[in-house]
C-alpha cells in the first residue's frame, strides 16, 4: 500500500473548499490509502496525470472535481510516499504544478520546495542590477559557508544578487523553506555556526549518514514542520473532518525541539515577541508530560487571565482529544488558583478589596499621616517592595534593596511607609478583606509550610506579568526538580509593572531558555509597523537576569501595510472606524473576527452606540464570549491581551491617551519607576496591535501619541 503525506501548503487551500470539493478530496485520499501504487496509476476516477514541462519530473495532478484538481509529489525512485501538496481549479493546477521543484536540503535532509520557474526568470535581472551596486547582502559569507548551511547552486545564483533585506523578503515564497530561513538569520547578522545550531542542527537528523538528493521518503520523514504522514485510515478520517488547525500538527523545529524535548533538568522558558506561537509550545508541553506522566500525576497549566484560561482549556482539548488525559490537567490564573489552595488550607477566603478600594484606602492614609507621597507611590511601594520581597517587620523594611525603584528612602522616610503599610493591612484585616496580591503571599506561605505539592509539573503561559508573590505559588504548588515548571512570555508585552528575578524566587533557567523568533499569527507589514512603536527601548528579560530584543523576530506571511488615520474631531474618528469595520465585513471577515480597542471604557461606549446604530452587533471581550457568540469585538487594551483577530482597529491613539499621565510616575518622583512607567505605556500599544493578523488600522483625533511611528 502507498503511504500518504500531506504538506501543510495542501491546508491553506482546503480550509477554504466549498463542501462538494472536499467530499472530492476525501474520496481520492482514500484512494491512496486502498489501492496499491500499480492501481493508483491505472485508476480511472483519480487519472493520476503528468504535468507537461514540470521542473520537477515527479509532479503529478489527481482529479478531485470537474473543477478541481489536487497537485501530487509521486515517487519515482520505488519509494511508495505521495506527496498531497495542493488543491488547485483545473485550469490553474498545470501552471502552478509546473513551476514547482522540490529537492532535498544537503544540510537539514528536509524536503523543500521552491519557485523554480520565478527564480529562473528573476536571477539573470537582478545580477545585472547587482553588478552595478557597491555592496551586495551576502557578499561576507563564502559560496563554502553558504553551501555548509544548505545552499544550493539554484539559490545561491539569485541568493548572490540580493541587495538588502526588503530584497531577500521578497524571495520569501520563491526560495526553498530550510534555505530562506539560513538566509534570513544571516541578513540579520548571525554568524555561519549560529544559524546551524539554530537552524540547521534543529531540523537534521542526529544520525544524517551520507546525503542522497534522491532519498524522497527519507526526506518526508524528516521535514515534521511542512509535512505530515497520515499512519492509517483513522488517522485520515480526523485530519480531514476536525476543523484543521496547523498548529497542532505542524510545529516549527525551534518549537518542537522545546515542546518534545524529553526531560529539562529544571525549570525551563520559552521566550519570543508576539504570535511566536508560546502558547503552543505551552499546550504541546503539556501534552507531552501528560504522556510521559504517571496516570496519578497532576499538571497546572496556568495564564494570567480568566478569558485566556478559558481559550487554553478549548485549545488544549483540541489538541488532546481524550478527556480522561484531560482530567488530568488544571487550567486556572494563578490568583484563582491562590484562592482554592487557601480555602483548601485555612477553610475560608477574605473578601477580595478592588483597585478602586485600593486606591482609595492608601489616599486615606496619606491624608491621615500627612504624608508627602502620592497614593500611588505607597501602592507601589508596597507591590514592588514590601510584598515582592515578602518583608513582614520594620526591620527588614529598613534594611531592603529597593531594587526597581528610584527614589532614595533614608531611614526616618522608611519608618513613615512602614506606619503607612501597617495601617493598610491592619484596615484590610479589619474589614475582612484582602487584595489578590495578598492572597497569594497567604496561598503561597501555607504551601510552604505543607509537605504536599499538589502538581507534578506546572506550565506558565503569559508569564511576562507575574508578580513575585505569584511566583512564589507556583514554586510552593511543585516539588523542585526536573520538569517542574514550564514557562512562557514576552518581556515585550509585559503591561502590569511587575518585575521579578526568577532566580532568586528558586527558579533558575539559566541554561534551559530558548527563544522562539518565527510569528505565525501576523503579516511582516503589521510586525515592522508595530515594532516602531517599542524603537529603542530596553527590555529586561523574562527571567530578570539581563536584557531581551527582538532581533531576528520576523513573520512569512505578506499583506497590507497598517494604516494610520488622523482626525480633528472623534466624530469623524468613530464615523470613519465603523466603515473601516464594514469594510472588512463586505471583504467576507467575519464580524467575530475583527476587534476594536480602545483604551478606555467610555470610548468603547461610543463605538458600541455607534455601531449598533449602523446594524453592526458588538459582543464585550470583558464578558467572555465563545466562539458561538456573534458579533464584533471590543475590548479595552487590556483585555487584548493573549487574543487574536484577523482584524484589529486600535483607535484613540491621542497624545493625551499613550502615555495616559495617571498612569506615569512623574520623572522627578522617580525617575526609575518613570522609565518602567513609560515602557509599559508603549507595551500596551504594542501589544493591542500585534493582536492582528492581516489588517491594522490606527486612528487619532486631535494630537497623536508620541508613541506612534512618524513615518508610515
Ligand atoms: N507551528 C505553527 N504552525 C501554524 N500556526 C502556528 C504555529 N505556531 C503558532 N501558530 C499560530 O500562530 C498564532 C500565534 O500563536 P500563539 O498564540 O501560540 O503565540 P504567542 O507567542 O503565545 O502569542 P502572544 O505572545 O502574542 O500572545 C496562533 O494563531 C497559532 O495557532
Amino acid at each position: 500500500m502507498p503511504q500518504l503525506a500531506f504538506a501543510n501548503t495542501f491546508w491553506d487551500k482546503y480550509e477554504q473548499l466549498e463542501k462538494p470539493v472536499r467530499a472530492g478530496v476525501r474520496k481520492a485520499m482514500k484512494k491512496f490509502q486502498q489501492l496499491s501504487v500499480a492501481e493508483l496509476h491505472a485508476d480511472k476516477g483519480l487519472h493520476l496525470e503528468s504535468v507537461e514541462k514540470a521542473a520537477d519530473r515527479r509532479m503529478r495532478t489527481i482529479r478531485i472535481t470537474d473543477f478541481w484538481r489536487g497537485v501530487v509529489l509521486a515517487p519515482d525512485d520505488g519509494s511508495d510516499t505521495f506527496l498531497l501538496v495542493n488543491v488547485v481549479p483545473h485550469d490553474k493546477a498545470y501552471e502552478w504544478a509546473a513551476k514547482r521543484l522540490y529537492t532535498i536540503n544537503s544540510a537539514t535532509r528536509g524536503l523543500e520546495v521552491r519557485n523554480a520557474v520565478v527564480i529562473e526568470q528573476l536571477t539573470p535581472v537582478l545580477e545585472h542590477k547587482a553588478a552595478q551596486a557597491s555592496a551586495r547582502l551576502f557578499d561576507g559569507l563564502s559560496d563554502a559557508s553558504l553551501s555548509r548551511l544548505g545552499i544550493d547552486d539554484g539559490t545561491l545564483r539569485a541568493a548572490r544578487t540580493i541587495l538588502d533585506k526588503p530584497q531577500l523578503e521578497a524571495f520569501a515564497s520563491l526560495f526553498p523553506e530550510d534555505q530562506f530561513e539560513v538566509l534570513q538569520f544571516l541578513a540579520e547578522g548571525y554568524d555561519e555556526d549560529t544559524v546551524w545550531r539554530e537552524v540547521v542542527a534543529l531540523r537534521r537528523p542526529a544520525d544524517a549518514g551520507p546525503y542522497d538528493p534522491d532519498d524522497l521518503s527519507s526526506a518526508i520523514a524528516n521535514t515534521h514542520s511542512r509535512i505530515t504522514v497520515v499512519t492509517g485510515a483513522e488517522e485520515l478520517e480526523d485530519i480531514l473532518t476536525k476543523p484543521f488547525a496547523a498548529w497542532r500538527i505542524f510545529l516549527h523545529p525551534a518549537q518542537r525541539r522545546v515542546a518534545y524535548r524529553a526531560t529539562f533538568g529544571g525549570p525551563a522558558q520559552v521566550s519570543g515577541g508576539p504570535g511566536t506561537g508560546k502558547t503552543v509550545v505551552a499546550l504541546h508541553r503539556v501534552k507531552h508530560l501528560l504522556q510521559r506522566s504517571p496516570r496519578t500525576s497532576r499538571i497546572l497549566l496556568t495564564t494570567y487571565t480568566t478569558a485566556l484560561a478559558q481559550s487554553l482549556r478549548e485549545n488544549l482539548a483540541l489538541l488532546l482529544e481524550d478527556d480522561a488525559l484531560l482530567r488530568h490537567v488544571d487550567i486556572t490564573t494563578v490568583d484563582a488558583l491562590a484562592r482554592d489552595v487557601v480555602r483548601r488550607l485555612r477553610g475560608s477566603v477574605p473578601r477580595l478589596c478592588d483597585d478602586a478600594d485600593e486606591r482609595f484606602r492608601w489616599r486615606k492614609i496619606r491624608q491621615s499621616l500627612a504624608l508627602d507621597w502620592s497614593e500611588q507611590f505607597l501602592s507601589q511601594e508596597y507591590r514592588h517592595v514590601v510584598l515582592a520581597q515578602s518583608i513582614g517587620t520594620e526591620d527588614e523594611y529598613l534594611r531592603a534593596v529597593r531594587r526597581g525603584r528610584g527614589s532614595a528612602l533614608g531611614p526616618v522616610k522608611r519608618v513613615q511607609v512602614w506606619r503607612a503599610v501597617k495601617m493598610f493591612e491592619e484596615g484590610l484585616r479589619k474589614d475582612g478583606k484582602c487584595t489578590y496580591l495578598q492572597l497569594c503571599a497567604e496561598a503561597a506561605r501555607l504551601l510552604n509550610r505543607t509537605a504536599e505539592t499538589p502538581y507534578a509539573h506546572v506550565v506558565v503561559d503569559e508569564a511576562q506579568d507575574l508578580h513575585p508573590v505569584q511566583w512564589r505559588v507556583l514554586r510552593g504548588a511543585v516539588t523542585p526538580g526536573p520538569d517542574d515548571l514550564f514557562i512562557t512570555g514576552d518581556p515585550h508585552q509585559r503591561i502590569y509593572d511587575s518585575r521579578v528575578s526568577l532566580g532568586s524566587l528558586g527558579i533558575p533557567v539559566a541554561g534551559r531558555s530558548s527563544r522562539l523568533r518565527i510569528n505565525y499569527r501576523s503579516t511582516e507589514e503589521i510586525l515592522r509597523w508595530a515594532a516602531q512603536l517599542m524603537q529603542e527601548e530596553t527590555v529586561e528579560s523574562l527571567s530578570g537576569d539581563g536584557l531581551d530584543s527582538l532581533a531576528g523576530y520576523r513573520s512569512l506571511l505578506h499583506g497590507h501595510r497598517p494604516s494610520l488615520a488622523d482626525f480633528s474631531r472623534e466624530e469623524a474618528e468613530l464615523t470613519a472606524v465603523v466603515e473601516k469595520v464594514r469594510s472588512w465585513v463586505a471583504g467576507g471577515v467575519a464580524p467575530t473576527d475583527i476587534a476594536v480597542t480602545a483604551r478606555f471604557h467610555q470610548t468603547l461606549d461610543k463605538v458600541r452606540a455607534r455601531m449598533e446604530r449602523a446594524g453592526l452587533p458588538v459582543v464585550m471581550v470583558k464578558d467572555g464570549p465563545t466562539h458561538q457568540d456573534d458579533g464584533l469585538r471590543l475590548a479595552t487594551l487590556h483585555a487584548m491581551k493573549g487574543l487574536e483577530f484577523r482584524c484589529v482597529a486600535v483607535i484613540g491613539v491621542t497624545a493625551g491617551a499613550f502615555p495616559f499621565p495617571p498612569a506615569v510616575t512623574p520623572l522627578d518622583v522617580d525617575p526609575m519607576q518613570h522609565r518602567t512607567d513609560m515602557l509599559t505605556e508603549r507595551c500596551l500599544l504594542f501589544v493591542a496591535c500585534t493582536r492582528a493578523r492581516e489588517e491594522l488600522h490606527v486612528s487619532h483625533s486631535g494630537k497623536g501619541s508620541r508613541f506612534l511611528p512618524s513615518e508610515q
